[in-house]
């Protein structure tokens, strides 16, 4: 990672509709964007393969699974988030899937990218939340995030990740981001109800390396051009100061 913020997009493999799919993959040409997320808690239809082949004969950005099994692991990806989720107690989804999937990843030739992956409570319960059986950090527990970052961190995880879940009401709020960036030097990703350019610059200026937008961009096309414009601008201001 350069010090520049990044911007993601996530599709989630079950959601994607034809038409808006093809305007978004157009959207892409002429807006920036860094990274393409696939994946999802619950995958149906299996459709990762067709939709990283889709990217790819429209784009050359660099495309990572965001996985919630090991069923998801698909090797014509550039590299995954091998999430290990640390806001929760569970074995199974700190180490259990891990193991289980640890051939078929080293056989994928695909980057490892090992993620502190670490939900926040945002009111409503999350698809991730239910799917693994944890609990949530507290919305409004700044220290006890930083605590499990920083624990991450000194575990060897290379990027920690906090999510407010797909459509979450309120986003990781920018106390805790700021918490969170005293406490570690890996990149910090977050996600979940980023749906306006304020709320992204927000994340920005807490300290969020890279941002990860999904519904946002599913409700309002023409949400992807201002969120590629606020971070362009954030890395150019930067540049200036
Ligand atoms: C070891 C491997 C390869 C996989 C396991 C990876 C782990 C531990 C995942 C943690 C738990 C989990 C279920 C993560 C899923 C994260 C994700 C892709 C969230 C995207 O949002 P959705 O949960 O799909 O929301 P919707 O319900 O709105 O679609
Ligand atoms: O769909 P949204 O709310 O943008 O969330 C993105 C991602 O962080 C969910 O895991
Ligand atoms: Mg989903």
């Amino acid at each position: 990672m350069s010090g520049q913020k990044a911007f993601a997009v996530l599709l989630d493999p079950d959601k994607i509709e034809q038409n808006a799919f093809s305007a978004l993959l157009a959207q892409t040409v002429t807006n920036q964007i860094d990274f393409f997320l696939v994946g999802g808690s619950l995958v149906t239809d299996y459709a990762h393969k067709e939709v990283i082949s889709a990217i790819r004969r429209h784009s050359q950005t660099p495309i990572i699974l965001f996985p919630g099994n090991p069923l998801h692991i698909e090797a014509s990806a550039d590299a995954i988030l091998l999430l290990s989720l640390i806001s929760g107690r569970n074995p199974e989804f700190l180490i259990g899937q891990h193991v289980i999937a640890a051939p078929l990843l080293k056989k994928s030739g695909l980057e490892i990218l090992p993620t502190g992956y670490m939900v926040v409570d945002s009111g409503t319960q999350t698809t991730v939340s239910y799917i693994s059986g944890t609990m949530p950090l507290p919305y409004d527990k700044p220290g006890v995030a930083a605590c499990t970052a920083m624990a991450g961190e000194m575990l060897g995880l290379q990027l920690i990740y906090l999510d407010a879940g797909s459509g979450a009401r309120r986003p990781v709020s920018p106390e805790m981001i700021a918490a969170v960036r005293e406490a570690v030097d890996v990149p910090i990703v977050v996600g979940g109800g980023i749906n306006s350019g304020e709320k992204a610059y927000e994340a920005l200026k807490a300290g969020a390396d890279v941002i990860v937008v999904g519904n946002g961009i599913e409700q309002d096309p023409d949400l992807l051009p201002q969120l590629s414009a606020v971070v362009r601008e954030f890395n150019q201001s930067v540049v200036q100061a």
